[in-house]
């Protein structure tokens, strides 16, 4: 995926992202991180092609967006919040619709596309709910068949809009552990998200964004103090520990903190530790 100078302006006039670049190579999964507002959204649309870029393009695995929307080659995995819920469809109709690209014009589902869909609810270990509204399910399993629907696409390129909102922390893993074997077979991720201390676990690459891209590159390059103050300023709840030798930092833009101990990120094990111990003595 390489986004090049891209500019995004509205209808109202207002340009919500401005020469933005960044590129991941195939076989990553990449955090995309930003306060409210600062454009994941309006990058996720251009990359899907619901918005036009101003200036700058847009290419998808060595191809213009157009072409690979019609080889049906990216998947956006919504936000809860953008789906309808009421609508009365069952869990392996939404799977089978991402097969529509695969059908002839009359869209009758063959048995490739059966099997598809079938390999995708294993995938996600949601078998067990093909025949249930997707109206009736938890806000997890709703994101599990959302993924579901991006694997039976067969699609190089997935969008997850806020994955992990409202999902536990079992599921998260469930969640985490399929997008690592998706990266294993060579597809590239792109996930918005507020969870700042589960980023170092499992995006290879990070870009902090603000309006345009302030840093992009390995997390371990990219996803430190320095950028994430920049990203965040002061919107974070940012304060000190005072247990042990070293201050520690954390960082926090959701109910999962981030901690920052002696300049270095800490595992989610660790944070856990950290908030015990700083219930107490923490200070704005
Ligand atoms: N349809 C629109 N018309 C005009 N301005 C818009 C439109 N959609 C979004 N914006 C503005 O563009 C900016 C970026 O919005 P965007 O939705 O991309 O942010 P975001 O990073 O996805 O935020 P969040 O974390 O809240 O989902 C904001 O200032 C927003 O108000």
């Amino acid at each position: 995926m390489a986004v090049a100078g891209v500019t995004v302006t509205y209808r109202n006039g207002h340009t919500a992202l401005r020469d933005a670049s960044f590129h991941l190579p195939v076989g990553t999964i990449a955090a995309l991180v930003g306060v409210n507002g600062s454009g994941k959204s309006t990058l996720f649309k251009a990359i899907m092609g619901f918005l036009q870029p101003d200036a700058g393009n847009i290419r998808l695995l060595g191809m213009p967006v157009s072409r690979a929307l019609k080889q049906n080659l990216v998947a956006y995995v919504p936000q809860a919040e953008e789906v309808d819920w009421n609508f009365p469809v069952l869990v392996e109709d939404v799977v089978m619709m991402s097969r529509y690209g695969h059908m002839g014009w009359l869209r009758r589902p063959g048995a490739a596309d059966h099997e598809a869909v079938e390999q995708a609810l294993v995938r996600v270990n949601m078998t067990d709910f093909r025949r249930r509204q997707i109206g009736e399910l938890s806000g997890g399993q709703k994101k599990r068949v959302f993924l579901a629907r991006a694997l039976a696409q067969n699609c190089r390129v997935i969008l997850l809009d806020e994955p992990f909102t409202g999902v536990d922390v079992n599921t998260e893993e469930q969640i985490i552990a399929l997008l690592q074997e998706l990266r294993n077979e060579g597809r590239v991720m792109l996930v918005s998200t507020h969870n700042l201390g589960s980023v170092p676990e499992f995006c290879d690459r990070t870009i902090m964004i603000k309006g345009t891209v302030l840093a992009h590159g390995t997390t371990e390059e990219t996803f430190n103090q320095a950028n994430l103050e920049l990203a965040f300023g002061g919107v974070l709840r940012h304060f000190m520990l005072n247990g042990g030798v070293l201050p520690i930092g954390v960082i926090s833009d959701d109910e999962r903190p981030l901690i920052i101990e002696g300049g270095r990120i800490q595992s989610r094990d660790s944070h856990a530790r950290g908030k015990d111990e700083g219930n107490d003595d923490t200070s704005p």
